[in-house]
């Protein structure tokens, strides 16, 4: 066989419906597709242009950054110690009144750079000029589904909700066929949204058969405001108006009750778990246990550097595996294989890809990472999906291949200047202070 990529004598984690692991395997790479996976020494034939030798490292899905804001790297460390609503209405949201499509391009550039550097092949973003967003991820190579948030008040970016969905229709219209950035419709949140434009915003998903995605049931003062508005929670809220479907990405799903959990899980919706931010925003701990028991696709997020403050796959895992465990008391809640399914399976699910990507086999999407295990703390290894898990950091991926092209060799970005990146980033920083 010829083949573009040759990623050999690794530990295969597929991460496939039967969690199968080939100890001495072999992965091979033609088009932007896995066209071969097996043992080593299976794999001596075929032929490729480039031969990746994994040293006994880990081979595995790109992992899913299913929610961030990318941009958002220009405001790390911006407002730390905040709860969401100060944090938001009074330093968040006023910095980004004077947000430029200039500054979101830069701060996608580096959120890209330090995605790739992480494992994260690939992410669902909101912000504001997203247009700069998308051609960032396009840029650099990554997989993305983004969409421009939209709520009741003037935009940074268009002006009026009208121009909005406008917006929201002319990047459809763009990236109609990309086989990588994806549009998606994006309304904020139930506390910034009216029912009109939730309703049409749906509307335009249908229309588009595109993803959807809110921010949802974040925090007590969120369902507060809601109750005293709609008389209800906020997923009773969205699916009285008939916001909830199975194309929906709910972000957060903090604060549940029993029946927000039966809805979400009637309707299909999917949702974000984004444990880093919700335990800095102290906006408490999302009921994921629960929310699997009842068949609910959960999948995992960073949210934006501001609330976490890194974009770091590998570092939210752990705090996905470990935040469950202290609140039930029960360390067999979120085992590894749990948490590494939702960073990488159900992330594939959340953007719309299921079945195509998430997982090492034949035929799908070659998102692939290989990590190094030969470094102080991941020696030894008894159990490579833990390992990944708990032992692991973002700086252990050593290569990272995204749509068949890698995109990072030996630590080394090969679509992006990163030290320009941090240089530019760095500059804007001195304006926004
Ligand atoms: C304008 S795009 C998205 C919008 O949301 C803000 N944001 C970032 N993180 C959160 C969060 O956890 N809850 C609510 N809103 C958030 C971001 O700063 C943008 O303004
Ligand atoms: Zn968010």
């Amino acid at each position: 066989m010829n083949a573009d990529i040759l990623i050999k004598n690794g530990i295969v984690l597929t991460m496939d419906e039967n969690g199968a692991v080939v100890d001495k395997g072999a992965v091979v790479v033609k088009d932007s597709l896995i066209a071969w996976i097996g043992p080593d020494d299976q794999a001596g034939d075929i032929q490729a242009e480039k031969v990746l030798d994994a040293e006994g490292g880990i081979i595995m899905p790109g992992l899913i950054n299913a929610h961030t804001h990318a941009s958002m790297t220009c405001f790390r460390g911006l407002a730390d110690d905040l709860p969401l609503m100060t944090w938001l209405n009074d330093h968040i949201f006023p910095a980004e009144a004077k947000l430029t499509e200039d500054m979101v391009y830069k701060g996608a550039i580096l959120a890209c750079a330090e995605m790739i550097l992480s494992g994260t092949t690939s992410f669902c973003d909101m912000y504001l000029f997203e247009g700069a967003v998308a051609k960032a991820a396009h840029d650099a190579g990554m997989r993305a589904v983004v969409g421009e948030v939209l709520y009741d008040f003037p935009s940074p970016n268009y002006g009026p909700l009208e121009n909005g969905f406008a917006y929201t229709r002319d990047l459809l219209e763009e990236y109609k066929g990309n086989d990588r950035v994806r549009i998606a419709v994006e309304p904020h949140s139930p506390y910034l949204c009216a029912p009109d434009l939730l309703k049409k915003a749906r509307e335009i998903a249908e229309e588009w058969n595109a993803p959807l995605v809110i921010h949802a049931s974040e925090s007590e003062n969120e369902v507060a405001q809601i109750k005293e508005k709609y008389g209800c929670t906020p997923i009773e809220h969205l699916a009285k108006i008939g916001f909830l479907c199975p194309r929906l990405m709910a972000d957060h799903c903090v604060v549940l009750t029993d029946n927000d959990i039966s809805l979400l899980a009637k309707n299909e919706v999917k949702a974000v778990h984004n444990p880093e931010s919700n335990m800095k925003l102290a906006s408490g701990i999302a009921p994921v246990p629960a929310l699997l028991e009842a068949g609910v696709c959960v999948s995992l997020g960073t949210d934006g550097c501001a609330s976490n403050n890194n974009l770091d796959m590998m570092a939210e895992m752990d705090a996905a595996a470990k935040i469950h465990k202290a609140a039930a008391l029960d360390p067999t809640v979120m085992d590894a294989k749990t948490v590494l399914t939702m960073a990488t399976q159900n992330g594939a699910s959340a953007l719309g890809l299921d079945g195509r990507c998430g997982a090492i086999e034949q035929g799908k999407l070659a998102d692939v990472i290989i990590l190094d295990v030969n470094r102080p703390h991941l020696v030894p290894m008894y159990n490579p999906m833990s390992h990944v898990v708990y032992s692991a950091r973002g700086g252990d991926v050593r290569h990272s291949i995204i749509h068949g092209k890698l995109v990072m060799e030996d630590r080394r970005v090969l679509t992006i200047d990163v030290k320009q990146a941090m240089a530019h980033v760095r500059e804007l920083a001195k304006a926004i202070a």
